[in-house]
């Protein structure tokens, strides 16, 4: 097997390992490697054939254009041309349909919503200024009286929330995404990719680094088909294994492996990492967002100017409830896709597609009339079940302080996180990768280059008894005998309630 040394290895070669690929470049550390899992570049930015056409499974949209900054992924769109179409969702009100076919537009049902998001806007802003403890978006919904309870209103609630955190206002984290800093620094904006060439062309202009004289993405230290199971890591360097055998040596690693990655048990680490990071790692949450394809031989869904997007207003909320037809992407290709997350996501993934298609033709069939022809082709990414990635992207779930979140951010001894899931600001999105590539690998090169390594947690010595309790057996006689004083404890009230109830009936 091999056996190679180098000064620093990348796992990942996503936006996040690309990107910092090339700030190792720009700062004169060449000698590195980036090993990557699958057989391309790009991870969660990809493109695929459907009908005749390319349609993307993950990241579509270039969120946060036209304002007071200018997001990255915007600047590399430009860069190579991608051909992309503003989202408008505006009219979204006037093409709601429920069981029973199209409903008049539901101007009131969606000044609701516009008008709970500024208030949950301003709710969090009042929280932060006055550093109190977070709550859930539910929380200010419950606040401001306005929990959507109706069809229509939990399709425009599900729209809104759900339809970009992949998760429902219970679980979101209000002062981490009410105001969204993508939206609020790169503008309100949303272009959506159609390109043939596909979304991930934007990634050609950060891996110029790594092409060869013909323009390809090409050089020995990109190694695809290479899939890291154990990373060895200490204050000597770090030394990484993958499934085919070999071994990397270097004085640093970045890690860009997904949210969804570190939970699961692909990658085994040595030593296991410290509590306090396995805590964050748990602790955040690994969305799941499913765009379902669908291939008609004709249209029957409206195309006129601002009918883009429509919803489903089924009783059970998120039950293929946002819908978007490719007219203006794809003029005639008679092409829709579905929008599911969460758990609906999570049951799809498991059943037949063609299970799924039934379900979704007897939503169709509700919606548009029981004429409409019979979908000829279905596309259903797994990114859930796919164990390079085990979701979509990252949310912020209530409960994780920015101190806990800076955990998730830290590196360990010489082991270096990167990747959508550790950038504060922007997780979850195309630009937070890129962010955070960068920023990992200059903080590498400043470790390497200049002898000052930052490791470790911001409150590690606040974390020494979840420490204790991980290190420890449970069969440990100290923690053995406080759980037993804890049963002796449940056990006195029980009999006495016992009593009190056997006094009553006697
Ligand atoms: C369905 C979907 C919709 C999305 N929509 C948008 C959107 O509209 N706009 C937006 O900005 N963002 C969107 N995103 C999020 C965006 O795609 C990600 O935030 C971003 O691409 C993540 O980049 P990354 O480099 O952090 O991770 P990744 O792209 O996941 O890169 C990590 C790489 O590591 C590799 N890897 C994993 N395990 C191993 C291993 N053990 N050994 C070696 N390599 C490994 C993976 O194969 C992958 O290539 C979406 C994502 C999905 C999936």
């Amino acid at each position: 097997a091999e056996d190679v040394n180098v000064d620093v290895i990348i796992i990942g070669a996503g936006m996040a390992g690309i990107a910092a690929g090339r700030t190792l470049t720009e700062m004169g550390i060449t000698n590195f490697v980036i090993l990557e899992a699958t057989d391309r570049v790009g991870g969660r930015i990809r493109n695929t054939d459907f009908a005749g056409m390319k349609v993307e499974m993950g990241a579509n949209w270039v969120e946060g254009v036209n304002g007071k900054e200018l997001n990255p992924v915007w600047d590399l769109a430009k860069q190579v041309n991608l051909r992309t179409i503003l989202t408008d969702t505006s009219n979204l009100s006037s093409n709601v349909y429920d069981a029973s076919g199209a409903l008049p537009p539901q101007i009131q049902a969606q000044a609701m919503a516009t008008a709970q998001n500024e208030y949950v806007n301003s709710l969090s802003a009042t929280l932060t200024a006055n550093n109190d403890d977070d709550v859930s978006v539910l929380t200010a919904q419950r606040l401001f009286g306005s929990v959507a309870s109706t069809p229509v209103e939990m399709a425009l609630d599900y729209q809104l929330y759900d339809g970009e955190f992949a998760e429902p206002p219970r679980v979101t984290s209000l002062k981490n995404t009410q105001p969204l800093p993508t939206f609020e620094n790169f503008g309100e904006d949303s272009y959506f990719a159609a390109d043939p060439r596909g979304f991930a062309t934007i990634i050609q202009p950060v891996a110029s680094y790594l092409k060869n004289t013909n323009g390809t993405i090409e050089d020995p230290r990109l190694m695809l088909n290479k899939v890291v199971n154990k990373i060895a890591y200490g204050d000597w360097g770090v030394s990484v294994s993958t499934e085919d055998g070999a071994t990397y040596t270097a004085k640093a690693a970045i890690a860009t492996v997904s949210l969804g990655v570190l939970q699961s048990k692909l990658i085994n680490f040595e030593p296991d990492l410290p509590f306090w990071k396995l805590e964050a790692i748990f602790e955040f949450n690994m969305a799941i967002y499913t765009k379902i394809f669908l291939k008609f031989p004709s249209k029957f869904w409206r195309t006129d100017p601002g009918t883009e997007f429509f919803l489903y207003a089924d009783d059970s909320r998120g039950y293929y409830p946002v819908w978007q037809h490719l007219e203006r992407e794809f003029p005639g290709s008679n092409i829709i896709f579905v929008t599911v997350t969460d758990d609906e996501s999570r049951r799809i993934e498991q059943q037949s597609d063609n299970q799924t298609l039934s379900e979704i033709m007897d939503v169709l069939r509700k919606m548009y009339g029981p004429t409409i022809p019979m979908a000829e082709e279905i596309l259903i990414p797994r990114w859930w079940s796919n164990r390079f990635f085990k979701g979509t992207f990252s949310n912020w779930p209530i409960g994780v302080t920015s101190r806990e979140f800076a955990e998730l951010q830290a590196p360990i001894d010489r082991l270096y996180f990167a990747g959508e899931h550790t950038s504060a600001d922007y997780n979850g999105y195309i630009h937070g990768a890129y962010f955070t590539g960068i920023d990992a690998a200059k903080s590498v090169a400043t470790c390497l280059k200049q002898g000052q390594c930052v490791s470790g947690s911001t409150k590690q010595k606040n974390k020494t008894k979840g420490k204790k309790l991980m290190e420890a057996s449970v069969c440990a006689a100290p923690i053995k005998e406080e759980l037993d004083a804890q049963r002796q404890h449940w056990v006195k009230k029980v009999k006495l309630v016992e009593e009190a109830l056997a006094a009553k009936c006697a």
